[in-house]
């Protein structure tokens, strides 16, 4: 049988609930260990990224959103406008129902907040999660489901244990399912560890801007793609070990590419070195450093998903 393969999706996810209601165990659950992180927030990125799941036929950008993430600060006065922008700007969002806890207010809260949002604009799909679910008896989810159901209008509603790791995997399908068609949004590649990440980009970030900061005010992204040892020079034998460090930058537009390379890439190099020398400080290795500048047009010419990233 021949057909055409499905598209690749790809799109961002935020994942919502109450407090302990098991968000940060299923974004790990979901992201394993690995994450990537992009650097300048909150002046680059509205969300903070929590991890990507790179597949052949996906990516899914989990993303933190302020507001959300923590429903305490929902009660703040820009409630509506906050929650509205910030689901606006995701593709799915993930909502988080314990299930060894009753649904109560501050979920049916939540809910009020994504169906009112589902009713004014082109549906977010949102998947509802009964978390936890190895903590509860066959029966007692079944009605959790239930209470679930009634709550709103939910694209889909998965039982998941985090911890016990059952189903997360059929979770990852099925918000897959619910992403729009399009190409991966963060270049694949190892990822890193989120503290050292976190910190090498903003290193680039510095050094890039330096001088420039009225030129390129919030029109630069940078994601650190990879930190991988060199091979045979781990520091075994006694020397320094050496780490070759892959960093995209991503700008708007052709004039800010040329202003962070510079005359036949003096800037970039200056750039690259002033970075590189505060990396090895702080990771206490040899570093090669590769920076990689691109035009984030050309990588996602959708003007929505632009902004999404902060552009
Ligand atoms: N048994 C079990 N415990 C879980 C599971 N997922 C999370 N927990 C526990 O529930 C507690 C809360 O989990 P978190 O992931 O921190 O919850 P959260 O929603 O991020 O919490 P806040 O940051 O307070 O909003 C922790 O003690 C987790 O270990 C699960 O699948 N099974």
């Amino acid at each position: 049988m021949t057909g055409t393969p499905p598209p690749f999706r790809s799109g961002f996810v935020c994942v919502v609930g109450r407090p302990n209601a098991g968000k940060s165990t299923l974004t790990n659950a979901i992201v394993g260990q690995k994450v990537a992180i992009t650097s300048g927030r909150p002046q680059t990125t509205r969300h903070v990224v929590r991890g990507i799941v790179h597949r052949p036929d996906a990516q899914v950008v989990l993303v933190d959103t302020p507001g959300l993430h923590r429903p305490r600060t929902l009660l703040g006065e820009r409630l509506n406008d906050l929650v509205r922008d910030t689901l606006s700007e995701v593709d799915a969002v993930v909502f988080c129902l314990p299930s060894d806890q009753r649904v109560g207010p501050g979920d049916r809260y939540i809910a009020q907040q994504l169906t009112a949002l589902a009713e004014s604009r082109a549906a977010t799909p949102v998947v509802a999660v009964a978390t936890k679910s190895d903590l509860v008896p066959k029966g007692r989810l079944a009605e959790h489901l239930m209470a679930i159901a009634e709550l709103g209008e939910w694209a889909d509603i998965v039982p998941v244990s985090a911890v016990g790791g059952y189903q997360v995997d059929t979770l990852v399908d099925v918000l897959v399912g619910h992403l729009p068609p399009g190409p991966a949004l963060y270049p694949d590649g190892e990822l890193t560890d989120e503290p050292e990440a976190v910190m090498v980009a903003e290193l680039v970030r510095e050094a890039a801007l330096e001088g420039v900061r009225d030129e390129l005010p919030h029109s630069l992204a940078v994601v650190v793609d990879e930190i991988t040892p060199r091979e045979g020079r781990d520091g075994s034998d006694g020397s320094p070990p050496f780490l070759d460090v892959r960093v995209h930058l991503f700008v708007e537009r052709d004039s800010q590419k040329a202003i962070i390379i510079g005359k036949a890439g003096s800037r970039l190099r200056e750039v690259g070195s002033q970075a590189r020398r505060g990396i090895e400080a702080l990771l206490g290795a040899k570093v090669y450093l590769d920076l990689h500048v691109k035009i984030a047009k050309d990588w996602q010419r959708d003007p929505k998903q632009l902004r999404r990233l902060g552009f």
